[in-house]
């Protein structure tokens, strides 16, 4: 079993609580109130700077210059790639950028985004992807799944959150990060996999935590 599949299955009950979750299921059937993703949106955004930030943390560590590109690339395709999805939806709904800042992260959104600095700071290249990996692979599998159900990538106001997380774009970025997992974590210690489970399982918890306040509107 290749690390990632390891980690993967460690994850994986909270991952299909994840995908049944009701936020989630709501999306892939349309149901969800427009309210709930406005919510979800706003705080999303906000999050996604800090989940940049943590690809940051990877190009002050990387010890090559490759190293330091990929996560520099991966910096990129956050703020001017995934992020153009969350502008779109900003301008359908009238949010400017400025509305968004002056909106606070709710406790599941600040602690999710410390733990993963925190977590990026205190380690090395392999914790970072760690990290980040669990947040990047969900989606991807939540926009594949959402994908395969009849209308959902079709939807008029949903549809384009499904395509954009099943695109060939979110998905590719994502297979380099499961490959980078793989590559970074090669011939470690079960010490220093038990590090990146231990990880990959918190941010997968705070995934579904997210998935809950935006459900619940949490203040
Ligand atoms: C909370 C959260 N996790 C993961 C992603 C995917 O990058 C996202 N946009 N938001």
């Amino acid at each position: 079993m290749t690390v990632t599949q390891r980690l993967y299955e460690a994850a994986r009950p909270i991952w299909e609580a994840c995908h049944a979750h009701p936020f989630v299921t709501g999306i892939g059937d349309g149901t969800l109130e427009v309210e709930k993703f406005r919510y979800f949106l706003l705080q999303d955004y906000l999050y996604l700077f800090d989940y940049a930030r943590v690809f940051a943390w990877g190009v002050v560590k990387a010890r090559s210059p490759e190293l330091m590109r990929f996560f520099s690339a991966n910096v990129d395709a956050i703020l001017g790639g995934e992020m153009k999805i969350h502008r779109a939806y900003m301008a359908r709904l009238g949010i400017t950028e400025e509305q968004v800042f002056a909106v606070r992260p709710a406790l599941p959104n600040l602690s999710y985004t410390n733990y993963m600095l925190s977590a990026a700071a205190a380690g090395g290249p392999a914790e970072i992807v760690a990290a980040i990996l669990a947040c990047s692979w969900s989606y991807a599998e939540i926009g594949t799944r959402l994908a395969a159900r009849p209308g959902a990538l079709e939807h008029p106001f949903y549809g384009e959150w499904v395509q954009g997380y099943s695109s060939e774009e979110y998905q590719e970025t994502n297979r380099a990060l499961v490959e980078r997992m793989d590559a970074l974590a090669a011939g470690c210690s079960e010490e220093e996999y038990r590090r990146l489970e231990e990880i990959f399982v918190a941010c997968s918890r705070y995934e579904l935590g997210f998935w809950e306040m935006a459900w619940k509107l949490e203040a």
